[in-house]
């Protein structure tokens, strides 16, 4: 920082900047506009006293850091850093606990080890997490022996349970998604920045996980790990910034009746930020370029992401940036491609080249887990491992047949030993999935099927940067 330049920023923090009026009024907009995927509440004045607590409720980040995080993912735009966002489908109440909460946090700072040691990048760490309680769903209702329900929604809106009373959509869920995204922040933040991530402590992130062929690969990079700042300290080099992390909350931005009451003025800019999360995904179900999702987040000023499917055209690619990053700043906008193991390669270079053609920046992400839905012999909704590294595989080679840069994926996952992904080390079968299949909503990586995929995703990424 120059001299001068952090008595400007002192004084911005000091100063409350008023929002303009216009853009106040612009926050709305998207109410006249058709927003696909929400729930119909069934009692309209419990939704506004909710909607209105919520407003008044402190917000659960801080505008800068989602400016921080934007500088970050612009530096994995031009291919200096590389994007690791990872978490569940669904986000669930009941297993907000230290436990769950531990494994996701150790497994997502294993993965991104094995990332910055491979490829010798820098990993920009995200979670699905946090508020990761909205589901966009296929279908509006859901039929069990001849009974028809309304669809689970997440539990933000309503409750898993096949019952009629459950599935009513029920707008106090939105407080309880606001108090159990607090809570798991709140843990997040203390295991990242009070010594639980300290990279001197490696090794104690593999403790506790089952052992497995990709645990004890861990163990091996975890000792060169060790050796290496051992080393490092002999010659008398300072840790300090090894002691904590930086690690950034993520979900879909969905439900408008959370996100608008969370969106809030920074006051050292009198700029609106959706203070939820960090980052908002607009999800391949509601990036319609006349719809609310588009209009809402075109006009908050955190980094957006966008999932592009098989069916996006080159056109709605430079639409989307003419919407969401019309000025094309740098980190703003994130496309995060879920195409299917079978398209990626044939899907996605056109828009690539138009993107890349129309010059503004995005950071391209690889979504391999929403492209390669199947149903089980024995029914249950998976995965195969095989096609999930096969997508990102041809990601990267797109990406690299265009001299553009792959710079992250994002992933479900848990940091435990469920069965919900057919295939990796363990080789997990259609009969391995009853095991301990947990799931809401869709199959997530376990532990050791993260850690493999982080040890081949490296790989591709030493490839990419010794080219
Ligand atoms: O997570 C993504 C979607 O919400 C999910 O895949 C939808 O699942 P469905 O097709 O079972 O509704
Ligand atoms: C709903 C999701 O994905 P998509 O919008 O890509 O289907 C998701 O990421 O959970
Ligand atoms: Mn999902």
């Amino acid at each position: 920082m120059r001299a001068g330049e952090g008595a400007a920023r002192l004084s911005l923090s000091v100063v409350s900047v008023p929002a303009d009026p216009v853009v106040l009024a612009g926050l709305d907009a998207y109410r006249e506009l058709r927003a696909a995927q929400q729930p119909t509440w069934p009692d309209s004045a419990a939704l506004a006293e909710v909607t209105a607590e919520l407003s008044a409720l402190p917000p659960l980040v801080f505008a800068g850091e989602a400016d921080a995080l934007r500088e970050k993912i612009a530096l994995a735009q031009r291919g200096e850093a590389f994007l690791l966002q990872g978490g569940d489908c669904a986000e669930t109440f009941a297993e907000a606990t230290a436990e769950r909460i531990r494994n996701k946090i150790k497994t997502i700072l294993q993965m991104s080890i094995v990332l910055t040691y491979g490829a010798s990048m820098p990993v920009v760490k995200m979670g699905r997490i946090a508020g990761q309680y909205a589901k966009p769903r296929s279908s509006d209702d859901e039929t069990r022996d001849g009974v028809t329900l309304p669809a689970f929604r997440g539990d933000i809106v309503n409750g898993h349970a096949f019952t009629p009373e459950a599935r009513i959509p029920d707008p106090r869920r939105l407080l309880k998604a606001y108090q159990t995204s607090a809570a798991t922040l709140n843990l997040t933040r203390a295991f990242t920045m009070g010594g639980f991530a300290d990279m001197r402590l490696v090794h104690e992130w593999n403790k506790g996980f089952t052992v497995t062929p990709a645990y004890r690969t861990y163990e091996g990079v975890a000792s060169e790990i060790d050796r290496a700042i051992r080393f490092m300290a002999a010659a008398g080099a300072d840790f300090d910034a090894l002691r904590t992390v930086d690690f950034y909350a993520g979900h879909e931005g969905l439900l408008l009746d959370y996100e608008r009451p969370l969106t809030r003025i920074d006051s050292r800019t009198g700029l609106p930020y959706t203070c939820s999360a960090h980052f908002l995904w607009i999800g391949e179900r509601t990036r319609d370029l006349t719809g609310a999702h588009v209009d809402f987040f075109s006009r908050v000023h955190n980094p957006i992401g966008v999932k592009l499917g098989p069916t996006t055209s080159p056109d709605d690619a430079v639409r989307l940036m003419d919407a969401l990053n019309p000025d094309g700043t740098p980190g703003r906008l994130t496309f995060i491609t879920r195409m299917g193991a079978g398209r990626i390669r044939d899907a996605l270079p056109a828009i690539v080249e138009r993107v890349a053609a129309d010059g503004r920046p995005v950071l391209w992400v690889s979504d391999p887990m929403h492209g390669n839905t199947i149903t089980s012999s024995n029914g249950y909704k998976t995965r195969r491992f095989a096609d999930v590294i096969d997508e990102v595989r041809g990601f990267f080679e797109v990406h690299n047949a265009l001299g553009t840069i792959p710079g992250g994926v994002h992933v479900e996952l848990t940091g435990d030993d469920v069965t919900e992904v057919l295939g990796g080390a363990e080789e997990i079968d259609d009969l391995g999935l009853e095991q301990r299949y947990e799931t809401l909503v869709d199959p997530r990586l376990n532990h050791a099927q993260s850690l493999e995929m982080a040890f081949l995703v490296a790989e591709m990424l030493r490839e990419r940067t010794a080219r």
